[in-house]
């Protein structure tokens, strides 16, 4: 396998997006993902690949303490609707920045909320993109069916203006995008956790989806050809990958929010990366959900740093040989 080459980043420039954001879901520390990544060498392991590298901190200089007071923030189910969507703003406009400026968009969380900016800035940039989200779970309730109220399960219908007519008053920036979600444009690898009201909506939607079922009966290698087909049949398009770490199993990544075993092994996790990279149409990634305080031992703390590590370098052109 040789190196691969990188259509729409001929200047092989990376931005990492800082995304130190929880307010999509309840457990904190994973505002910490970031700065562990950073701390562990992400910088020097980009440029080491011979990528010239920036770091974007757009949330720069909000009040953690008033986010913090926002708890009690609620709207019909959604919980912190207001915080949610202040950072996610943020992080759509550093994104849609990258895609400007012809830099590598990586975004680095903190929790998955910020899906719904990265994936909607891609869109807008590249309309005929696709979208590979890896994950145990699909993040595709809507503002009605969520039943933990958390946003960080929500940020794939929010992309899709799903329910639109229930989302909190706050996401007015998403509805004034030109450039939605098509249900056609997103495939999911390894999920293995989906609420019964977002199978209702894959189903409606004609999503496809590839779940840990289909890992095991096609194997990775298959699964991977046919989510790149469904999302970029002519093999032109720009593809996007936002990675939940939760897509791997909690053995490799166990320093995670929602974990839930029976997931890819690390290296089917890596293979994705690997294989999507080498197509040539990768557009941008990002790494979510790398929550160290959730750690019971360093090794986790290791583990889960290390994997989300070695995706970003598997996305950024590393080769086994
Ligand atoms: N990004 C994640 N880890 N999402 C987990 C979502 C779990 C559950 N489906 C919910 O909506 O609350
Ligand atoms: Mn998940
Ligand atoms: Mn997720």
């Amino acid at each position: 396998m040789s190196n691969p080459h990188y259509k729409l980043y001929p200047k092989k420039h990376v931005t990492v997006i800082k995304a130190p954001f929880s307010g999509g879901q309840g457990k904190s520390g994973v505002e910490d993902g970031p700065e562990q990544l950073l701390k562990s060498g992400l910088l020097h392991q980009i440029e080491s690949l011979g990528w010239e590298c920036s770091v974007a901190d757009p949330l720069e200089g909000l009040d953690s303490a008033k986010m913090k007071a926002n708890v009690e923030d609620v709207y019909e189910r959604c919980k912190r609707p207001q915080m949610v969507s202040e950072c996610c703003e943020r992080i759509y406009k550093a994104v849609e920045t990258c895609h400007q400026q012809g830099s590598f968009p990586l975004t680095v969380g903190g929790d998955h909320s910020i899906g719904m900016s990265t994936i909607t800035a891609f869109v807008n940039a590249h309309p005929n993109g696709g979208i590979i989200w890896v994950d145990a779970h699909a993040d595709i309730n809507t503002s009605s069916t969520t039943c933990s109220g958390n946003l960080h399960g929500c940020p794939v219908a929010f992309a899709m203006g799903l329910d639109r007519k229930n989302w909190p008053p706050q996401f007015k920036w998403l509805d004034a995008l030109k450039t939605l979600v098509k249900p056609e444009q997103i495939t999911y690898i390894g999920l293995r956790d989906v609420d019964a009201g977002e199978k209702k909506i894959l189903r409606d939607l004609g999503i496809k989806a590839f779940s840990m079922y289909h890992v095991d009966k096609y194997g990775i290698n298959e699964v991977v050809r046919m989510a790149m087909e469904a999302v970029n049949p002519s093999g032109e398009n720009p593809i996007h990958l936002s990675y939940d770490v939760d897509g791997i199993d909690p053995l490799y990544v166990a320093a995670t929010g929602t974990p839930v075993r029976g997931g890819l092994t690390l290296r089917e996790g890596l293979f994705i990366v690997e294989e999507v990279a080498n197509s040539g149409n990768l557009a941008g990634l990002d790494i979510v959900e790398v929550n160290p305080s959730l750690a019971t031992t360093d090794i986790h703390i290791v583990d889960t740093v290390n994997t989300g590590l070695s995706i970003a370098k598997c996305a950024l052109g590393d080769t086994i040989l």
